[in-house]
């Protein structure tokens, strides 16, 4: 499958501030890709910028092969997105707002499942004017999803969610990524792009430091660790560090596990210098702990 989306070389500056340096990346179709990075990073300006809402410097956006520019979006036709906090009507109902989004073409049952799938039921028919912030929130990606595009970008579109819409939301992005529709989602809860995203974008002062699929991620930052209890833990850790094991910072023994053999040689170690060891537990890496890893590594490069 080709590619729904490319960004090439894309400089942005807002006046002196240059915000957006040399950005390249692409999403694949029906890929669920996942931009994340510290506030300030620059992904709402990446998602503006494709979106044609702002001009840039210099590079290229293509959605369909087609160029995006702020004075020729036809591409954008086939593009739905929430961006920030969605635009409502308060005289309008929810339902108003779909059917005023809707192009025609596509079919009452898909909205309806939307409704339904998303858990609208109950106020698709109230007007917007009284909604609760997750209830707008659900209402904008259900208009960002109602016409079926074939690439759908969301800024933040877990916000003021509860932990019930978040999975709903989830879920329903998942059906129609199997569909065919490519996502570009970015989100601070890790945890839950870790469950969503196939791959990950993470940038941070406007540069791509990482891209890459959320499954080499966790593997390539290496964050699964072992945690031992032993006899001696200070001297656990000199003994390990003499031997070239990776230890994690602070007082416990918490072992970097790199390789296959890393927790027969870590117990092999300590038990020849006479040491016991208590206890051991297994700990998994998160997306958490690889972007702050990540992170961390690019402003050491500074
Ligand atoms: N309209 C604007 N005028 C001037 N500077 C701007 C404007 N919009 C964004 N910026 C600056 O561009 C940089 C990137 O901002 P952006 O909103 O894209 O970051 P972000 O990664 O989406 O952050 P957050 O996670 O906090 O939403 C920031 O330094 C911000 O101050």
């Amino acid at each position: 499958m080709g590619d729904i989306l490319t960004v090439h070389n894309l400089n942005k500056s807002f006046g002196s501030k240059h915000v957006l340096h040399d950005v390249d990346f692409t999403v694949g179709e029906g890929r669920i890709v996942g931009l994340i990075g510290p506030n300030g990073a620059g992904k709402s300006t990446i998602m503006k910028t494709i979106l044609g809402l702002i001009n840039y410097e210099s590079g290229e956006i293509q959605v369909a092969g087609q160029t995006v520019t702020p004075s020729s979006h036809e591409a954008l036709a086939n593009v739905g997105a929430l961006i920030e906090y969605p635009g409502l009507y308060p005289y309008l109902t929810g339902w108003d707002h779909l059917d005023l989004f809707a192009n025609g073409d596509h079919q009452l049952i898909h909205i309806q499942r939307i409704i339904s799938k998303l858990n609208m039921d109950d106020f698709i028919k109230r007007l917007a004017r009284g909604y609760s912030v997750g209830m707008k929130q659900k209402l904008g990606v259900a208009m960002a999803l109602v016409n079926e595009p074939s690439l759908v970008i969301l800024d933040e579109p877990m916000n003021g969610l509860d932990p019930q819409s978040i999975k709903d939301l989830r879920d329903l992005i998942i059906e129609e990524s199997q569909k065919g529709t490519s996502f570009l989602i970015s989100s601070h809860i890790l945890s839950e792009l870790e469950k969503l995203a196939q791959d990950v974008l993470i940038i941070d002062k406007g540069k791509i430091v990482s891209a890459t699929t959320m499954h080499q991620l966790l593997v390539s930052q290496g964050r699964n660790t072992i945690f031992l209890q032993t006899s001696d833990d200070p001297k656990a850790r000199d003994l390990l560090k003499a031997a070239s094991f990776e230890l994690d910072d602070g007082p416990q023994v918490r072992i970097i596990d790199r390789a296959d053999d890393t927790l027969a040689s870590a117990l092999k170690t300590l038990i020849n210098a006479g040491l016991d060891v208590n206890d051991m537990q297994r700990e998994e890496g998160s997306l958490e702990s690889s972007l702050l890893d990540l992170l961390a590594k690019d402003r050491v490069a500074d």
